[in-house]
């Protein structure tokens, strides 16, 4: 096993609720496995998953383990919960070999009978004033895309609305419109900020109210505008938000999630109690990408994920083998992530 550390500008930082990302850190994984060398990412994102530093403790730790252990030694040793990014990272790698070895792309090693060419993806606006948030979606719009997410919740609730009326007074009814207010919001502003942006049609707010209220998100289930979980899976809490019905759709990060093969689970468990899953990247480079999209490509008919992140990326480990036309990202066909492990380098 083999880790090394990147560290990549953004040249569109994205402004949300709680911060503003403007450069990844991380570590590429190589293992080899089945006679492939498998490559991983592990792109920690403090807040949602371990530090930096407690990544690379976990990846050098799973290294050592790696010395005299198999593979189910080192991912026994990576813990979900604790270093999810870490586990990531050498689970993508793991997945990649395997898929490889098997002569599939990731996601028909996830799911066999599939044949998926095309993901549809939504465009990621951040904070931005009325006038920036409509010309940033119209141009998403220009761009092919018909979902776009808003980031919402950094001003208040009445400044958001005028932001929404803005957008879909310049695109039109036709294009779906998401929000995501990371949290941001008390019980009373969401409750005011539902009843507004239900007349101009938004699909679902992504964490309207701080992770561990799923009373408060179960209540304002059912207005039109869906509810959609992300902070509160942090931790691996899948189960007790399906238990409290706290959703209409689930957020699922593999980053955050402990990889690529916990997303899938995951998916399939959110699909089976009649909940939507959405798969996103947490703004990686475009090993952790490919893999986000091989789980959303194993979904059948998956609603808009979050992967078109790629272009916010002022440099990235290797060229990005997929392409964005008409709202839907290519899926790589070729085997495991679809990306060759020799190409990708530490200091592209
Ligand atoms: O979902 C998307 O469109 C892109 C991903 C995204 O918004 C995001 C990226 C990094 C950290 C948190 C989030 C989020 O969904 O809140
Ligand atoms: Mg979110």
């Amino acid at each position: 096993m083999k880790v090394d550390p990147f560290s990549l500008p953004l040249s569109s930082p994205l402004a949300t609720a709680r911060e503003t990302i403007s450069q990844r850190s991380g570590f590429v994984v190589r293992y080899d496995h089945r006679g492939e060398t498998g490559v991983g990412e592990a792109t920690p994102l403090p807040g949602w998953t371990e530090s930096v530093d407690d990544c690379q403790r976990g990846l050098n730790d799973a290294a050592t383990v790696a010395i005299d252990g198999g593979h189910t030694d080192i991912l026994l040793s990576l813990d979900a919960a604790s270093v999810p990014a870490a586990r990531h990272g050498f689970a993508t790698a793991l997945l990649d070999a395997d898929a490889r070895a098997d002569g599939v792309p990731l996601y028909q090693w996830f799911e066999p009978d599939r044949r998926c060419d095309r993901v549809p993806v939504n465009a990621t606006v951040g904070d931005g004033s009325p006038a920036e948030t409509a010309d940033a979606v119209e141009q998403a719009v220009e761009a092919g895309y018909d979902c776009c997410k808003l980031k919402v919740g950094k001003h208040t609730v009445d400044e958001d609305v005028a932001r929404v009326r803005a957008v879909r007074e310049r695109v039109g009814d036709d294009v779906t419109l998401r929000a995501d207010a990371n949290g941001a919001w008390s019980r009373k502003e969401a409750a005011n900020a539902f009843d507004r942006l239900a007349p101009l049609d938004v699909a679902y707010v992504e964490q309207p109210l701080p992770a561990d209220d799923l009373t408060g998100h179960a209540e304002l289930r059912g207005s039109g505008v869906g509810v959609a979980l992300d902070e509160s899976l942090v931790d691996r809490r899948v189960d007790s938000v399906l238990d409290a019905d706290a959703a209409d759709v689930l957020i699922l990060k593999p980053m955050v999630l402990g990889g690529p093969g916990n997303a899938h689970t995951l998916a399939l468990r959110a699909r089976e109690q009649g909940v939507e899953p959405v798969v996103t990247t947490t703004i990686d480079a475009v090993v952790a990408r490919l893999a986000a999209l091989h789980v959303a490509a194993a979904i059948p008919d998956v609603a808009a994920c979050g992967l078109a992140t790629g272009d916010r990326l002022a440099a990235d480990l290797a060229p990005d083998p997929t392409t964005v036309t008409d709202g839907a990202m290519s899926v790589p066909q070729s085997t495991g992530l679809g990306i060759d492990p020799t190409e990708v380098g530490t200091d592209a």
